[in-house]
């Protein structure tokens, strides 16, 4: 067992209650990569208003999505640790399907040869990436592809894992050998497997006017200062609208999830939605192309909250198009990435 691939994204809280709400808000808004506020200031309103106050307002948004799916698909636990752990076990099978057997004949797995570990890590929350790595390190893995399950690059989410990965390095003897994906909202499999969600989604529902691409927002000064997450954002948004054969009246890019008092990246989905409403568009479809699994920003935020600006606004038809989760097209895509880090000749 040499090499050990580690899925990553963001994590979630233990359970659908404030209390273990708050401790994963602690762990995620005491990140310095998350929120840019100097540090003694954030400190005074994260523990004087944000801790007390949002945890008893967000756990039951927490319970409607805790052990639910889209269309009554059986998810156990928060859908992110759900999808995440379906992904871990596919990507397995499709590696190991491919493994090299140690003798003709033999399987992989039965000839205890070269095939590669897949787990996966939450950057808040459990399991931890440091713990993820001693573990596999104790089964033999000394090679590491760390997958962010970021296709766009922000230093909020991607940053934060880079240097999580920094503090595992600092602290080992002998340097674990790591690489890191850095983004793929370029990456031709990536773009083709939301182009596929977004055309059987209308081979089953039919096609609404507009297509809604809404990617999780971060505050405007960010860019301003050097992170590349709104071309990304752009990027990914024009390929799909390419791949569709979209013209450019019926797309369009928003930003969703705004915290806290900041400016943040524009325009905002909630507001477009309702502004849509009231200026007739009857009905929208709307893809969430910045998550690969579903989550609360999706099946709370999107498919709940803001069908409800919408039709409350005058707007009739609205459908959420699932995240990537576990399709094949989207494992194609995480493999594809993956071995791209894998050297070549090297088994697995
Ligand atoms: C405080 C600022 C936040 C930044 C910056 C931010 C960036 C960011 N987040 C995601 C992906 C996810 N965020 C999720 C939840 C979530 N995000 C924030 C805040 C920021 N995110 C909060 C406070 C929360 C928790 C819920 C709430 O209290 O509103 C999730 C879902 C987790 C789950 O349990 O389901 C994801 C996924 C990206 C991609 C991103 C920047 C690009
Ligand atoms: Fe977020
Ligand atoms: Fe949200």
């Amino acid at each position: 067992m040499a090499h050990a691939i580690i899925l990553m994204n963001l994590g979630t809280p233990a359970e659908p209650t404030p209390r273990a709400v708050r401790q994963f808000l602690r762990d995620f808004l005491s990140d310095p990569r998350v929120v840019e506020i100097p540090r003694p200031v954030w400190q005074l309103i994260l523990n004087l208003f944000v801790l007390p106050l949002r945890p008893a307002r967000i756990a039951p948004a927490y319970r409607e999505i805790w052990n639910r799916g889209l269309d009554g698909e059986a998810v156990t636990g928060s859908p992110i640790t759900f999808y995440t752990q379906r992904q871990v076990e596919l990507l397995q099978q499709r590696l190991d399907a491919t493994a090299e057997p140690r003798f003709p004949g033999e399987g992989a797995q039965e000839s205890g040869g070269q095939n590669s570990l897949v787990a996966y890590a939450m950057t808040y929350g459990a399991p931890s990436l440091a713990d993820t790595v001693a573990r596999l390190q104790k089964q033999g893995a000394s090679r590491f592809v760390v997958l962010p399950l970021y296709p766009q690059y922000s230093a909020t989410t991607t940053g934060a894992i880079y240097d999580q990965v920094a503090k595992i390095i600092r602290a080992s003897r002998n340097v674990p050998d790591i690489s890191v994906v850095h983004d793929y909202w370029s990456h031709p499999l990536y773009i083709e497997a939301l182009a596929n969600s977004v055309r059987e989604h209308r081979e089953k529902y039919g096609a609404a006017e507009k297509l809604l691409m809404s990617f999780h927002g971060i505050p405007k000064a960010n860019i301003r200062k050097g992170d590349p997450y709104y071309q990304q954002c752009c990027g990914t948004a024009e390929r799909l609208a390419a791949a569709l054969a979209l013209p450019r009246d019926q797309w369009e890019i928003t930003f969703q999830s705004r915290f806290g008092k900041a400016e943040w990246l524009q325009p905002y989905t909630d507001r477009t939605l309702v502004e849509w409403g009231q200026a007739g568009v009857a009905s929208v479809d709307v893809i969430c192309p910045a998550f690969s699994a579903d989550c609360l920003e999706t099946l709370e935020e999107i498919a709940v909250e803001n069908r409800a600006n919408f039709i409350d606004a005058g707007g009739s038809e609205y459908r959420y198009i699932p995240a990537l989760n576990a399709r094949e097209d989207h494992l194609a895509a995480i493999e594809a990435i993956v071995r791209e880090r894998m050297p070549a000749g090297f088994s697995q």
